[in-house]
């Protein structure tokens, strides 16, 4: 079972710091993880994400799947992180700099990649916010990419990585690429539609979200199934735990 944080074990909430699972939600996962192997694929930095769940045996991909970590391994990144640390430092020293004046952005720094929130800012203010980002893009050409997200841009190095690569890379590493086993993957955001692609004929994609939501609308997905909520998230995996 692959699960995404924000959004489908958390609902959305103004500020990214406040986003703390609930009790009902962290007893569901525990007991899930009693069962199969559970694994949290999220943007969020991985320690970040653990302190929020307060779960810290779980396998967790954090920073969009770029720090791949496991109980019983630790770290199984590769140099991925490594790698880029110089470039993600710089970057994210660049947004504190340009952007951390502007009331409501937030610059959200994580070990490989990093996020700039503009909900609390401004409507005014967010053109102001895009246009760093679009110049840090300009300027980092072939190096940095930028997908969008809710009310936040999330920037990491341009390589051919992203959340459906670690899942199929953590089926690979944790064998679970039997007959017997289906993967399961649950997101809201546009950077787990990588994650319903990569399991398209081999697995399950099942989007959170509602159609309703503004910050839903247009989108198209490559899940085959919905849930509309966190609490209908949360019945999802209480009948899958039993
Ligand atoms: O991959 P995820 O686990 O879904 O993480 C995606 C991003 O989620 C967080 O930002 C979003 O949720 C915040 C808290 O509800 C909200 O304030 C923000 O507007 C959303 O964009 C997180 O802060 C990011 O680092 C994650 O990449």
């Amino acid at each position: 079972m692959f699960l995404d944080y924000d959004g489908v074990l958390t609902p959305i909430v103004p500020r990214p710091e406040d986003a703390v699972i609930s009790d009902g939600m962290r007893t569901v996962v525990r007991e899930l993880a009693s069962r199969c192997p559970v694994c949290v694929v999220t943007g969020r930095d991985r320690a970040v994400v653990q302190q929020l769940m307060g779960i810290d045996d779980l396998v967790v991909a954090g920073s969009h799947g770029f720090d791949i970590w496991t109980p019983q391994r630790g770290s199984v990144s590769d140099d991925r992180v490594a790698r880029f640390a110089d470039l993600v430092a710089a970057v994210t020293d660049r947004l504190r700099t340009e952007i951390g004046a502007i009331p409501g952005a937030l610059v959200e720094p994580k070990r490989a990649s990093v996020a700039v929130h503009y909900r609390l800012a401004e409507p005014a203010d967010r053109n102001r916010i895009a246009t760093v980002v679009q110049g840090l893009l300009s300027e980092y050409r072939g190096e940095l990419k930028v997908t969008p997200g809710k009310m936040v841009y999330e920037l990491a190095p341009a390589v051919d990585w992203d959340k459906g690569r670690a899942v199929l890379y953590l089926i690979e590493v944790l064998d679970l690429d039997s007959a017997g086993t289906v993967p399961v993957y649950l997101g809201d955001d546009i950077t787990d539609e990588d994650a319903f692609r990569a399991l398209r004929g081999r697995g399950i994609g099942i989007l959170v979200g509602r159609a309703d939501d503004p910050e839903m609308a247009g989108r198209t997905t490559a899940a085959e199934f919905v849930l509309s909520s966190v609490d209908e998230v949360e019945r999802f995996l209480t009948a899958l735990a039993r």
